[in-house]
């Protein structure tokens, strides 16, 4: 089973114009995958641990690659299951964060992007975000198992159902 991370960066926009009424906007840095799987829809950073790195260290490595943040103090938010037509397919941590330095930018892997986070564009991502990543944005934590089916590549195949478990407990060393 492949092993995979997806890194969402946090932060709270409130220069002149993107709040009002002292209202906060609240923005997740998300990415327009520009190759690979996923290729043309918006995710987080991440993407496979290699071999021996653990998942914290290779969501840290793939959100430098793909947008040249720095990312730091990674909470772990979820523990996605993908199944392809009855198989394990991909394991994926995910991780939040409202720590890191430096400034976003595009690589040929990915072009990076704030989106106000009541305006993820879930039409135009992987079907199963809309189910978990509002409640990641949240500050809640998540183990799903996503089923596909239609044969490789993953984003071609079909989404066809799923099951949620919210509240889960990522202490010790399933924090990693
Ligand atoms: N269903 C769904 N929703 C959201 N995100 C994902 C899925 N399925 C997935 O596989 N993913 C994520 C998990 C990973 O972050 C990427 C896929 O990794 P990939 O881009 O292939 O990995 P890289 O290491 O960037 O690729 P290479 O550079 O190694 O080719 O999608």
């Amino acid at each position: 089973m492949i092993e995979a991370t997806l890194c969402f960066p946090l932060r709270d926009d409130d220069s002149e114009g993107a709040a009002t009424d002292g209202d906060t906007l609240r923005e997740v840095l998300l990415i327009e995958k520009r190759r690979g799987l996923g290729e043309g829809w918006y995710n987080g950073p991440g993407g496979k641990c290699e071999p021996g790195e653990g998942p914290r260290k290779c969501a840290i490595r793939e959100t430098r690659e793909e947008v040249g943040l720095e990312v730091r103090d990674l909470e772990k938010a979820g523990e996605l299951r993908f199944l392809l037509d009855g198989e394990d397919h991909t394991f994926c941590h995910v991780y939040r964060t409202r720590s890191f330095g430096g400034e976003p930018t595009s690589s040929d892997e990915a072009h990076p992007e704030w989106v106000p986070v009541d305006e993820v564009p879930y039409d135009q991502m992987w079907e199963d975000d809309r189910l978990w990543l509002p409640g990641v944005l949240e500050g809640r934590s998540v183990t799903a198992e996503l089923r596909f089916e239609g044969g490789e590549p993953l984003d071609e195949a079909a989404f066809v159902d799923s099951d949620l478990e919210w509240g889960v407990s990522f202490d010790g060393a399933r924090g990693q």
